[in-house]
């Protein structure tokens, strides 16, 4: 076998042992990849690939020098490949091969954006869905169960939000094509398979314990195994991959419903939390709302948006943080300088715990450090900012240990170290004395060395003379051709140039052996020191986190400060779950930003729960509905609001159904998700939540649509009481203010004159009938005869509703007519119902035969016993169901 069918071979069998999907193997001083691999890199990275014969076939080949594997393998691991490292090791019979770790997205460290990077494991055992999240570039580790009745969707919803790079299926999960579909198509994640027995409840346990300790995991206290089998399988991933990151992981957080109000994925993208509906982070609430100054602000802003309060005492915490850094200006602008100048403390912990930070990062350490005492001072010497909850956030890190770890690197760490961490010069003098003599003897013999050229010129007058050194020649004395012979006699010739000579002497090697020597020991010894160091920042993970983690949580409550007073933003009033809601002058905090914003008012109380939204289309009806929901998330997270003023009875959970834009592009039907959501919705709401509904039941026929928007209206009214604004095109709908005690109307108001209408964008009381959707067809540019056509057949049809509405009220007065509108013709045709004249509305003679008789003609003898029972209908009373099936009765009766 020649040495490159062995290699081949190697690799192949190396790459089946690896359960990945490429291979990079050391050869040298390059990383190859052979045959699939090759051919996989070649196309996703551009790399040139070769041919290698191996057994008379030849296989593809490409491959990356050893130093520049890095950017490589990240491209591949962005591009969700799982990649495996096999290095190559000297030993005394030869070279050795070993994979000796697996690079995922999820556990990819180097990552240049400021986003979490989340490996999740979601667990299914008997209904209940355990699922855990961990971000191996900042440690955070975060666990939750979901068994309710929509266990399934919770599950979603949750990996909706974390929006992980990579998720582990347990092996139920896996079985589920559905579930796995759905997570495909939500998220960017690279589903990996991992071992079946990490998942299984003893032996997840054990890696829990080991990882995190008997007592804290006991503290934890997560029951389910669905939970366990999640967060075991996910410390057992990790460490498998060999990366050195789960000494990162310090802390198991495990949060539940209770700290937090319900706010499912479908809810997070109606409100265009983190990404508009189109997909795009520009126009997201968050874009708008975030001025962090950090990358771990940013991600803290973006993860109390999705992850919004119940607790009150949080709330008012940060709400007087952010009341307090509003009124000192100056102060918080100290802050967010001081605050740019720090890094992402979380991430550079878990390099460190890793060990692959270098010098550079540990100075980031350091500087980073630094912020949090300056941040100290400039709260403690604002009057504004002392004694409020800005101070107990930064007193919550071991600031003794940190400043401890800030001295040891200030004393440590050469000011501007080189890249690489084997070269020498990344310590300062004075920090190991063993180091400090190298450096000196070092200093001295390269004093020796630049000397020389003057003391051999002067000893043996020499002209044209020069000392160099280069890689291959070490040391040399030089002289040009043209004195090269004036050379004393101790100078040996070690080369002939094309104009000099170079010459080396017995005292030129010794010194020389001795700088290599101690060139050398200096590039191990600072090694060695630089190792000890990082450990040393390394066992201090958890207080980098600490400090991380109360930066970037002032770096937000800055950012909300910021943000209320640039845009006028009112400190909402908390009230108890439960109490009404009141926003006086309410704005949607996107839409104010590029509109001349007509602001609007809003109350819910007890007594009035439940707001039908009428108003023409375009008026702004779902801006309003949005811009609510928004004013109570944004009190939940701690911001102040885009109001005058606002008092908010904390709510458990918004929840939202409007228009399914996106739906349809994965192949559902749009009605079919909008009853999906419709349904989850008066499963899950609370008397304590606030429920949207845009447009209920338009996806379908009007009566169908009709009965169900009643029904759901009378359900959450009844019987969940759930605080709900509904905006409907559906008038009929309006008469239930009437009917049922605690819903009101209220309507976008629009202006008509002279067939003009203006939309005026103000909300007042009681309710509209008048849509405009004709108007709005002209706008978008429907062509004239159609609009034209559309005003004549709306004309008749209100005509026909005048009508009727007086004939049911007034049971067969001398005025009662009955409209026939004949779709085929378009006429209208209107008649008696007490024998009076019967006319066809465009028409210039009326007709000739009596109202009775017509009907008689037209539906038959049941005719005027419909009618009758028709007028003794009380619609108040009847459900919609029975008015359906009374309409369908009736129509067969007059049909046969
Ligand atoms: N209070 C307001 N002040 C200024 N502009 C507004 C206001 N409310 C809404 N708008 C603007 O009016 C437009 C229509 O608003 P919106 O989509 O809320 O209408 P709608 O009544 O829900 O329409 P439809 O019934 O057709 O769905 C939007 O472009 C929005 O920017």
């Amino acid at each position: 076998m020649t040495e490159a069918e062995g290699i081949v071979g190697e690799f192949k069998s190396l790459k089946a042992d690896s359960d990945t999907d490429v291979l990079a193997m050391q050869v040298g001083d390059f990383y190859e990849f052979f045959d699939d691999d090759a051919e996989l890199v070649g196309e996703e990275l551009d790399l040139k690939t070769s041919k290698k014969s191996s057994g008379g076939v030849k296989y593809p080949m490409a491959g990356v020098p050893v130093s520049e594997l890095t950017p490589y393998l990240k491209a591949l691991v962005e591009r969700g490949y799982r990649v495996a490292v096999a290095d190559q090791r000297e030993t005394e019979s030869g070279h050795v091969r070993e994979i000796t770790r697996v690079v995922t997205p999820g556990t990819l460290l180097d990552v240049t954006d400021a986003d979490a990077r989340y490996v999740a494991a979601v667990v299914e055992d008997d209904g209940v869905y355990g699922l855990a999240f961990a971000d191996v570039t900042t440690g955070q580790f975060s666990v939750t169960t979901v068994d309710d009745e929509d266990a399934r969707d919770g599950a979603l919803t949750e990996l909706y939000r974390f929006d992980p790079v990579e998720v582990l299926p347990g092996p139920r999960v896996r079985e589920d094509d559905d579930l796995l579909g759905t997570i495909r198509d939500r998220t960017s994640a690279t589903l990996t398979l991992h071992e079946s027995s990490a998942f299984a409840p003893g032996q997840a346990r054990h890696a829990l314990t080991e990882q995190f300790g008997a007592a804290s995991l006991e503290s934890v206290d997560i029951e389910a195994a669905a939970t366990v089998g999640a967060a075991g399988a996910i410390v057992d991933y990790v460490e498998e991959t060999g990366t050195g990151l789960l000494a990162s992981i310090t802390r198991l957080q495990r949060y539940g419903d209770a700290a937090f109000a319900e706010l499912d994925s479908t809810t997070q993208r109606n409100l265009e939390l983190t990404e508009t509906m189109q997909g795009g982070v520009e126009g997201s609430v968050y874009s708008v709302l975030d001025h962090t100054v950090t990358s771990p602000g940013g991600r803290r802003l973006k993860s109390w948006l999705q992850r919004p309060r119940q607790s009150r005492d949080t709330l008012d915490e940060r709400l007087a943080s952010v009341d307090a850094l509003t009124g000192a200006a100056l102060a918080r602008e100290e802050l967010r300088e001081v605050l740019g100048d720090a890094y992402d403390l979380e991430r550079l912990a878990s390099k460190a715990t890793s060990g692959s930070a270098d010098a550079g990062d540990l100075l980031a350490v350091r500087d980073t450090l630094a912020v949090l005492p300056a941040v100290e001072e400039i709260i403690g010497n604002a009057p504004q900012l002392s004694d409020t909850p800005l101070e107990a956030i930064i007193e919550r890190p071991d600031r003794d240990r940190a400043a401890k770890i800030r001295d040891t690197l200030d004393d440590a760490l050469a000011e501007d170290p080189p890249k690489t961490v084997q070269e020498g010069g990344l310590l300062t003098r004075g920090y190991d004395e063993e180091l400090d003599e190298l450096i000196e003897g070092h200093e001295e013999l390269e004093r020796w060395f630049d000397t020389l050229e003057e003391r051999e010129r002067r000893q043996y007058d020499l002209r044209h003379v020069s000392v160099g050194r280069n890689k291959t020649d070490g040391y040399y004395i030089q002289i040009g051709k043209s004195a090269a012979d004036e050379a004393p006699d101790h100078y040996e010739n070690v080369k002939t140039l094309k104009n000099s000579e170079r010459f080396r002497t017995d005292e030129l090697a010794e010194r020389e052996r001795e700088i290599m020597r101690i060139e050398e020991r200096r590039g191990e010894l600072e090694y060695e020191l630089f190792c000890e160091l990082r450990e040393q920042v390394a066992d201090c993970a958890e207080t980098l986190q600490d400090v991380g983690r109360a930066l970037a949580e002032v770096d937000v409550l800055a950012s909300l400060a910021v943000h209320a007073v640039e845009n006028d933003w009112t400190c909402p009033t908390l009230a108890a779950p439960g109490e009404g809601i009141d926003i006086e002058a309410g704005r949607h905090p996107v839409v104010e930003q590029t509109t001349d914003f007509v602001p609007n008012d809003l109350s819910l109380s007890e007594q009035r729960v439940f707001l039908i939204v009428t108003g023409p289309n375009m008026s702004g009806k779902s801006t309003y509905m949005r811009q609510t929901a928004l004013i109570v998330l944004l009190a939940q997270i701690g911001s102040f609001v885009p109001a005058r003023s606002a008092r908010i009875g904390l709510v458990d959970g918004i929840y939202t159904r409007v228009g399914a834009l996106d739906e349809l592009a994965q192949g559902r039907s749009t009605f079919m998700v909008e009853m999906q959501e419709l349904s989850k919705i008066l499963h899950a709401a609370t008397d304590e939540s606030l429920v949207i509904l845009d447009e209920v039941g338009r996806g379908t026929a009007t009566y169908d649509g009709i009965s169900i928007a009643w029904a759901a209206t009378e359900y959450l009214h009844n019987e969940v009481h759930a605080k709900t604004l509904f905006a409907t095109h559906y008038h009929e709908l309006t008469t239930l203010a009437d009917h049922l005690d605690r819903v009101a109307n209220v309507h976008v108001a629009a202006d008509e004159r002279d067939g003009e209408v203006t939309f005026l964008r103000t909300v007042r009381d009681g309710p509209t009938d008048r849509s405009y959707g004709i108007h709005v067809a002209d706008l978008a540019g429907v062509p004239g005869p159609v609009v034209d056509r559309s005003n004549t057949v709306l004309q008749r049809l209100r005509e026909e509703k005048a009508i009727e509405a007086k004939g049911s009220g007034g049971g067969g007065s001398a005025e009662t007519k009955q409209v026939v509108f004949d779709v085929g013709s378009g006429q209208m045709t209107t008649a008696s119902a007490d024998g009076g004249d019967a006319a066809t509305a465009d028409a210039a003679d009326p007709g000739e035969t009596g109202g009775s008789d017509l009907l008689t003609e037209q539906f038959g003898e049941d005719a005027a016993d419909v009618l009758d029972e028709l007028s003794a209908v009380d619609i108040a009373e009847t459900s919609p169901i029975e008015l359906m099936s009374a309409v369908q009765e009736w129509r067969e009766r007059l049909d046969d």
